[in-house]
Protein backbone atom coordinates (compact mmCIF):
# COMPACT_ATOMS: atom_id res chain seq x y z
CA UNK A 1 0.00 0.00 0.00
CA UNK A 2 2.55 2.27 0.64
CA UNK A 3 5.40 3.35 -1.66
CA UNK A 4 7.98 5.88 -1.16
CA UNK A 5 10.12 6.22 -4.45
CA UNK A 6 14.16 5.74 -4.46
CA UNK A 7 15.71 8.64 -3.14
CA UNK A 8 17.65 11.53 -4.89
CA UNK A 9 18.36 10.33 -8.43
CA UNK A 10 17.05 6.97 -6.92
CA UNK A 11 13.71 8.47 -5.89
CA UNK A 12 11.23 10.06 -8.04
CA UNK A 13 7.74 10.77 -6.16
CA UNK A 14 6.05 10.24 -3.01
CA UNK A 15 3.29 8.12 -2.88
CA UNK A 16 1.61 7.80 0.71
CA UNK A 17 -1.82 6.56 1.50
CA UNK A 18 -4.22 9.15 0.65
CA UNK A 19 -6.03 8.04 4.00
CA UNK A 20 -3.23 8.58 6.30
CA UNK A 21 -2.32 11.69 4.25
CA UNK A 22 -5.56 13.68 5.31
CA UNK A 23 -4.74 12.96 9.24
CA UNK A 24 -2.75 15.20 11.45
CA UNK A 25 0.27 13.46 12.73
CA UNK A 26 0.28 12.56 16.27
CA UNK A 27 1.15 9.42 19.07
CA UNK A 28 -0.67 6.94 20.52
CA UNK A 29 -0.83 5.64 23.81
CA UNK A 30 1.93 3.66 24.68
CA UNK A 31 0.77 2.47 28.08
CA UNK A 32 -1.43 -1.18 27.37
CA UNK A 33 -0.98 -1.25 23.60
CA UNK A 34 2.90 -2.47 23.52
CA UNK A 35 3.16 -6.06 23.23
CA UNK A 36 6.64 -7.50 25.10
CA UNK A 37 8.04 -10.53 23.70
CA UNK A 38 10.93 -12.27 25.78
CA UNK A 39 13.50 -13.40 23.53
CA UNK A 40 15.90 -15.91 25.76
CA UNK A 41 19.59 -14.97 26.94
CA UNK A 42 17.69 -11.73 29.06
CA UNK A 43 16.32 -10.20 25.57
CA UNK A 44 13.36 -8.79 24.89
CA UNK A 45 11.32 -6.45 22.42
CA UNK A 46 8.18 -4.24 21.98
CA UNK A 47 6.61 -4.03 19.72
CA UNK A 48 3.63 -1.29 19.19
CA UNK A 49 2.04 -1.33 15.90
CA UNK A 50 1.42 2.20 13.85
CA UNK A 51 2.27 4.35 16.81
CA UNK A 52 2.56 7.44 14.06
CA UNK A 53 -1.01 8.41 13.33
CA UNK A 54 -0.42 10.66 10.07
CA UNK A 55 2.81 9.04 9.23
CA UNK A 56 3.04 9.67 5.80
CA UNK A 57 3.18 13.33 6.71
CA UNK A 58 6.24 12.82 9.44
CA UNK A 59 7.58 10.71 6.16
CA UNK A 60 7.61 13.81 4.50
CA UNK A 61 9.05 16.36 6.58
CA UNK A 62 11.77 13.88 7.85
CA UNK A 63 12.86 13.59 4.31
CA UNK A 64 12.93 17.47 3.41
CA UNK A 65 13.88 18.43 7.13
CA UNK A 66 16.86 15.86 7.99
CA UNK A 67 20.49 16.86 6.34
CA UNK A 68 21.21 13.52 4.74
CA UNK A 69 24.69 12.21 4.68
CA UNK A 70 26.46 9.86 2.63
CA UNK A 71 29.20 8.02 4.70
CA UNK A 72 32.32 5.46 3.47
CA UNK A 73 33.54 2.87 5.87
CA UNK A 74 37.02 1.12 5.93
CA UNK A 75 36.19 -2.66 5.76
CA UNK A 76 39.06 -4.59 5.61
CA UNK A 77 41.26 -2.98 3.25
CA UNK A 78 38.54 -1.10 1.15
CA UNK A 79 36.97 2.27 1.51
CA UNK A 80 32.91 1.41 1.04
CA UNK A 81 30.05 3.24 0.52
CA UNK A 82 27.65 2.94 3.67
CA UNK A 83 24.25 1.92 2.01
CA UNK A 84 22.32 4.19 3.65
CA UNK A 85 22.01 7.43 4.39
CA UNK A 86 22.59 8.34 7.80
CA UNK A 87 22.19 11.72 10.79
CA UNK A 88 22.46 11.63 14.06
CA UNK A 89 21.80 14.11 17.02
CA UNK A 90 23.93 13.81 19.88
CA UNK A 91 21.99 15.00 23.19
CA UNK A 92 20.94 18.30 23.47
CA UNK A 93 20.81 18.86 19.75
CA UNK A 94 17.49 20.40 18.31
CA UNK A 95 15.64 17.57 16.50
CA UNK A 96 14.46 17.91 13.01
CA UNK A 97 10.86 17.81 13.48
CA UNK A 98 8.58 18.24 16.89
CA UNK A 99 7.21 14.97 16.68
CA UNK A 100 10.16 13.34 17.46
CA UNK A 101 10.40 15.67 20.52
CA UNK A 102 6.82 14.38 21.55
CA UNK A 103 8.12 10.95 20.41
CA UNK A 104 11.04 10.75 22.99
CA UNK A 105 8.95 12.54 25.73
CA UNK A 106 6.35 9.64 25.49
CA UNK A 107 9.18 6.99 25.77
CA UNK A 108 10.49 8.74 28.55
CA UNK A 109 7.54 8.63 30.17
CA UNK A 110 6.62 5.16 29.49
CA UNK A 111 10.13 3.53 29.97
CA UNK A 112 12.05 5.84 32.26
CA UNK A 113 11.11 3.89 35.32
CA UNK A 114 12.30 0.39 33.78
CA UNK A 115 15.79 1.92 32.01
CA UNK A 116 16.43 3.92 35.09
CA UNK A 117 17.42 6.64 32.80
CA UNK A 118 16.26 8.48 29.72
CA UNK A 119 16.54 8.03 26.11
CA UNK A 120 18.63 11.50 25.03
CA UNK A 121 20.15 10.57 21.37
CA UNK A 122 18.56 10.31 17.66
CA UNK A 123 19.99 8.51 15.15
CA UNK A 124 18.47 8.28 11.69
CA UNK A 125 19.01 6.20 8.82
CA UNK A 126 17.26 6.51 5.54
CA UNK A 127 17.05 3.44 3.32
CA UNK A 128 16.47 4.48 -0.68
CA UNK A 129 15.39 1.35 -1.90
CA UNK A 130 15.63 -2.16 -1.20
CA UNK A 131 19.30 -1.93 -2.11
CA UNK A 132 20.42 -0.22 0.93
CA UNK A 133 20.40 -2.31 4.90
CA UNK A 134 22.56 -2.58 8.01
CA UNK A 135 24.56 -5.42 8.09
CA UNK A 136 24.38 -8.12 11.56
CA UNK A 137 25.36 -6.17 14.14
CA UNK A 138 24.37 -5.19 18.18
CA UNK A 139 24.46 -1.70 19.08
CA UNK A 140 28.15 -2.28 20.80
CA UNK A 141 29.93 0.89 20.24
CA UNK A 142 29.05 2.23 23.79
CA UNK A 143 27.87 0.55 27.49
CA UNK A 144 25.30 -1.68 25.62
CA UNK A 145 28.53 -4.15 25.03
CA UNK A 146 28.60 -4.60 29.23
CA UNK A 147 25.20 -3.72 30.42
CA UNK A 148 21.35 -4.01 29.42
CA UNK A 149 20.16 -1.57 27.89
CA UNK A 150 16.81 -0.32 25.19
CA UNK A 151 17.14 1.14 21.71
CA UNK A 152 13.39 2.41 20.56
CA UNK A 153 13.33 2.52 16.75
CA UNK A 154 10.40 4.52 15.28
CA UNK A 155 9.94 3.39 12.01
CA UNK A 156 8.37 5.19 8.85
CA UNK A 157 7.67 4.76 5.24
CA UNK A 158 8.11 1.50 2.99
CA UNK A 159 7.85 -1.68 5.87
CA UNK A 160 11.30 -3.32 6.08
CA UNK A 161 12.16 -6.79 8.02
CA UNK A 162 14.31 -6.04 10.77
CA UNK A 163 16.03 -9.66 11.54
CA UNK A 164 17.33 -10.91 14.85
CA UNK A 165 19.50 -13.55 15.58
CA UNK A 166 21.32 -15.11 18.61
CA UNK A 167 24.51 -14.25 18.64
CA UNK A 168 27.14 -16.82 17.87
CA UNK A 169 24.17 -19.03 16.61
CA UNK A 170 21.96 -21.39 18.67
CA UNK A 171 18.84 -20.46 17.88
CA UNK A 172 16.49 -19.28 15.32
CA UNK A 173 16.90 -16.15 13.48
CA UNK A 174 13.32 -14.05 14.00
CA UNK A 175 11.49 -11.88 11.88
CA UNK A 176 10.06 -8.65 12.53
CA UNK A 177 8.01 -6.48 9.69
CA UNK A 178 8.30 -2.80 11.08
CA UNK A 179 5.61 -1.34 9.14
CA UNK A 180 4.69 2.83 8.35
CA UNK A 181 4.58 4.22 12.07
CA UNK A 182 5.46 1.15 13.99
CA UNK A 183 7.69 0.90 17.06
CA UNK A 184 9.73 -1.41 18.17
CA UNK A 185 11.86 -1.60 21.51
CA UNK A 186 14.91 -4.04 21.83
CA UNK A 187 15.69 -4.03 26.12
CA UNK A 188 17.61 -6.12 28.18
CA UNK A 189 20.67 -7.47 26.78
CA UNK A 190 19.55 -7.47 23.40
CA UNK A 191 22.27 -5.88 21.88
CA UNK A 192 24.73 -7.60 23.66
CA UNK A 193 23.36 -11.04 23.25
CA UNK A 194 21.44 -10.71 20.03
CA UNK A 195 22.07 -8.99 17.05
CA UNK A 196 20.12 -7.40 14.26
CA UNK A 197 19.88 -6.68 10.84
CA UNK A 198 17.79 -4.61 7.96
CA UNK A 199 18.58 -7.23 5.26
CA UNK A 200 18.83 -6.10 1.35
CA UNK A 201 15.36 -6.78 -0.31
CA UNK A 202 14.78 -6.97 -4.67
CA UNK A 203 10.81 -7.24 -2.95
CA UNK A 204 11.61 -3.36 -2.14
CA UNK A 205 11.73 -0.04 -4.32
CA UNK A 206 10.29 2.27 -1.68
CA UNK A 207 12.22 4.18 0.80
CA UNK A 208 12.21 3.96 4.88
CA UNK A 209 13.02 6.50 7.53
CA UNK A 210 14.46 4.91 10.70
CA UNK A 211 14.83 7.07 14.47
CA UNK A 212 16.53 5.34 16.88
CA UNK A 213 16.41 6.83 20.47
CA UNK A 214 18.90 5.49 22.74
CA UNK A 215 20.53 6.56 26.40
CA UNK A 216 23.32 8.37 26.95
CA UNK A 217 26.60 6.58 26.06
CA UNK A 218 24.83 3.60 23.79
CA UNK A 219 25.44 3.37 20.15
O1 LIG B 1 16.84 0.58 10.47
C1 LIG B 1 16.70 0.21 11.62
O2 LIG B 1 15.61 0.28 12.17
C2 LIG B 1 17.85 -0.36 12.38
C3 LIG B 1 19.02 0.55 12.43
C4 LIG B 1 20.10 0.04 13.33
O3 LIG B 1 20.13 -1.10 13.69
C5 LIG B 1 21.12 0.95 13.83
O4 LIG B 1 21.19 2.08 13.35
O5 LIG B 1 21.86 0.56 14.73
FE1 LIG C 1 21.37 -1.32 15.40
Amino acid sequence: MFEYRAYAGRMDAFQGSLLDWCEETGLGLLDGTVKRTLLDRGAWIDVRPQWVTGADRLFERLLEAVPWKAERRHMYDRVVDVPRLLKFYDEGEELPDPLLVEARDALNMHYEAELGERFVTTGMCLYRDGRDSVTWHGDTIGRASEEDTMVAILSVGTPRSLMLRPRGGGGPTLRHDLGHGDLIVMGGSCQRTWEHAIPKTAKVSGARISVQFRPRGVR
